[in-house]
């Protein structure tokens, strides 16, 4: 695992990066998205191995987009937008056919902005939520509300079970390093719209190239 992954986690850190992802004219940043993402796989490395199979997962989709963005094809990986007209142009995506470009960047990022919508989901229950509500159903709901339908009975069954190993509210909002229980509700208060934006602008994308249900 590689230092950074190791690292504590910030709330604060992830919430600057998401903000830098979006540039004046509403395009997205794959560095600072990419970022953002590692931001949350350091609290994801911090609740134990159950969560070990989506954390591997999330750090390898990640890593496929950095290696695009450091690729000799590097600058047309510099936003989502350029990024779907590229590998689009240039017939690099699966459109039509299955397995031809299994790693391509739109199908990586698609995961990961399908996950993006549980986090958007999640953060929001735990925003509104009381001291004494579970951080497991808070987090079930939202996966079931989203990222669910798009995985397998295996996968879903260990997710379900990570969930259960959650730490309760109060645990959970120290973990996030922010300050009190009301200093976090106050940054969670920024940050889902902030997600909410970025999630809005990829999904519109993504629809309009016909591109959200990437094999
Ligand atoms: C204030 C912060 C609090 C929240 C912190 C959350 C930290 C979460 C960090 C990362 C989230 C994981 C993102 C996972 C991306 C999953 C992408 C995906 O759907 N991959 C599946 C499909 O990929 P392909 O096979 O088509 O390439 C893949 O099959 C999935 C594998 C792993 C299972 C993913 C389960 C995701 C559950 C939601 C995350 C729960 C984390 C709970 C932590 C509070």
């Amino acid at each position: 695992m590689a230092d950074s992954e190791n690292q504590k986690f910030c709330l604060q850190e992830v919430l600057e990066s998401f903000k830098s992802c979006l540039s004046p004219e509403k395009e997205i940043y794959i560095e600072h998205y990419v970022s953002g993402w590692k931001g949350l796989v350091k609290l994801l490395n911090s609740l134990g191995s159950l969560f070990g199979f989506i954390s591997k997962d999330a750090v390898s989709k990640t890593q496929i987009l950095m290696n695009f963005l450091k690729s000799e094809n590097g600058p047309h990986y510099a936003t989502v937008q350029s990024m779907v007209k590229f590998e689009l142009d240039n017939k690099l995506v699966d459109v039509d056919k299955k397995g031809i470009y299994p790693e391509s960047g739109c199908r990586t990022l698609l995961r990961l902005h399908r996950a993006l919508r549980w986090l958007q989901l999640f953060l929001e229950r735990l925003r509104t939520s009381k001291e004494d509500d579970k951080t497991s159903v808070m987090c079930r709901d939202a996966y079931n509300e989203s990222l669910a339908q798009h995985h397998t009975w295996l996968i879903r069954k260990s997710a379900g079970m990570a969930f259960y190993s959650l730490p309760v509210r109060p645990a959970f909002f120290e973990v996030m390093n922010v300050g009190t229980p009301e200093q976090v509700v106050d940054v969670l208060g920024k940050a889902v719209p902030l997600l909410c934006e970025v999630y809005q602008i990829t999904e519109e994308l993504y629809q309009k190239h016909n591109l959200l249900d990437l094999p």
